[in-house]
């Protein structure tokens, strides 16, 4: 399969910024890969350093074992899709599909042919011959990919694709861009800076801060053990506390819990023997559907946040202002690599 992607100590300075610092990635052939993180951490420099749209400072970019850092963007086997779509209003979308094959010398017809195959792919054969303002946002989208598939690329890169849509239509393109990624058997890497976009799309989530990469693997990987204080923040869901807040345990390094890992029961309640527990006060309580969202207050000032499901709320013992007990088992202790 064709589509691996190596970063070896790639880096990038903007006089004397560094953007990305000595990253080394290597991303199997076939991947759904996203870069991920908050704004600024070197997400879209790294996907414009690998579409050749970007200088490197530093370090080497290997597509397929080739060395392609010197390359321009068109001898890459890579293509970009950008986050307005930059779609041409003035052309038609089989022409803006078109037009890559015509800037390569490919003559109308068999041009013509191959964008219609492409519009046919992503479903908008029906819509081929409107303009880009005549289309909805994920039509818009479509087309796009289907100008960034049309010079058969090995991988494809993908550059916030999902942020310009109403939240129902990220969700349900989402989902297209995946069954494309499956059918087509390409890589392709896509930068988002939302936790649940690469955790619903990625089988290789690459978790960015400051230029470096904190974490990368599966999601369910990071999710189950996020490496730092760092990425258990960014990815929500986790608790991050100090050594010192557990009542009967002897822990000597800041540490995460899972919101759903934890258990709010009554102020003078045993605990059972295989658990962890600390006391704090009930500050704020919301239904959010199939659990509640509970956020409490320890004596050492940090907040902790509960997931409780519908059937394990205890209205007598979670109510606003009340002291609880808050415990988890051992085993849910996520200790960090670093910290
Ligand atoms: N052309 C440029 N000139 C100078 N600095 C730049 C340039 N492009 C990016 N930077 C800086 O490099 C750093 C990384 O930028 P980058 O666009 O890669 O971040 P990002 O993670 O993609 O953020 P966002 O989600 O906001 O797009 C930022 O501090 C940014 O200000």
């Amino acid at each position: 399969m064709k589509g691996a992607v190596e970063l070896i100590k790639l880096s990038k300075s903007y006089d004397d910024h560094v953007a990305v610092k000595d990253i080394d990635l290597r991303i199997p052939a076939g991947s759904y890969c996203c870069l991920l993180g908050p704004s600024g951490c070197g997400k879209s420099t790294t996907l414009r350093m690998i579409a050749g749209h970007e200088d490197v400072t530093d370090g080497d970019i290997l597509l397929n074992n080739r060395n392609v850092t010197d390359l321009p963007p068109r001898k890459r086997g890579t293509a970009m899709m950008f986050q307005n779509y930059a779609l041409f209003p003035h052309m038609t979308c089989v022409d803006n599909v078109a037009y890559g094959l015509k800037v390569s010398g490919v003559n109308k017809a068999e041009r013509h042919a191959s964008a219609m195959d492409m519009l046919s792919l992503v479903n908008m054969v029906d819509h081929a011959g409107k303009l880009p303002s005549q289309l909805s946002g994920g039509q818009q989208q479509r087309v796009a990919l289907a100008r960034a598939l049309i010079c058969k690329p090995d991988v494809v890169l993908l550059d916030e694709p999902l942020s310009a849509l109403d939240p129902f239509l990220r969700i349900q393109m989402r989902k297209e861009l995946k069954q494309l990624q499956k059918t087509l058997g390409l890589t392709f890497i896509h930068v988002t800076h939302s936790q649940e976009e690469a955790f619903a799309l990625a089988d290789m989530a690459v978790v960015m801060d400051n230029g470096i990469i904190q974490q990368q693997g599966h999601p369910r990987e990071i999710f189950e053990k996020p490496n730092s204080a760092f990425v258990a923040d960014f990815i929500g869901g986790h608790n991050v506390l100090s050594a010192d807040v557990l009542d009967n345990a002897d822990i000597k390094q800041p540490f995460s819990v899972r919101a759903d890992q934890i258990s709010i029961s009554a102020f003078h309640s045993r605990p059972d023997e295989d658990t962890y527990y600390t006391y704090g006060k009930i500050i704020d309580i919301e239904f959010q559907a199939q659990f509640y969202f509970i956020e409490t207050l320890l004596d050492s000032g940090e907040k902790v946040i509960c997931y409780i499901a519908e059937e394990k709320m205890d209205e007598q013992v979670i109510t606003p202002a009340k002291k609880v007990m808050l415990s988890w088992k051992q085993k849910h202790i996520n200790l960090f690599a670093s910290f």
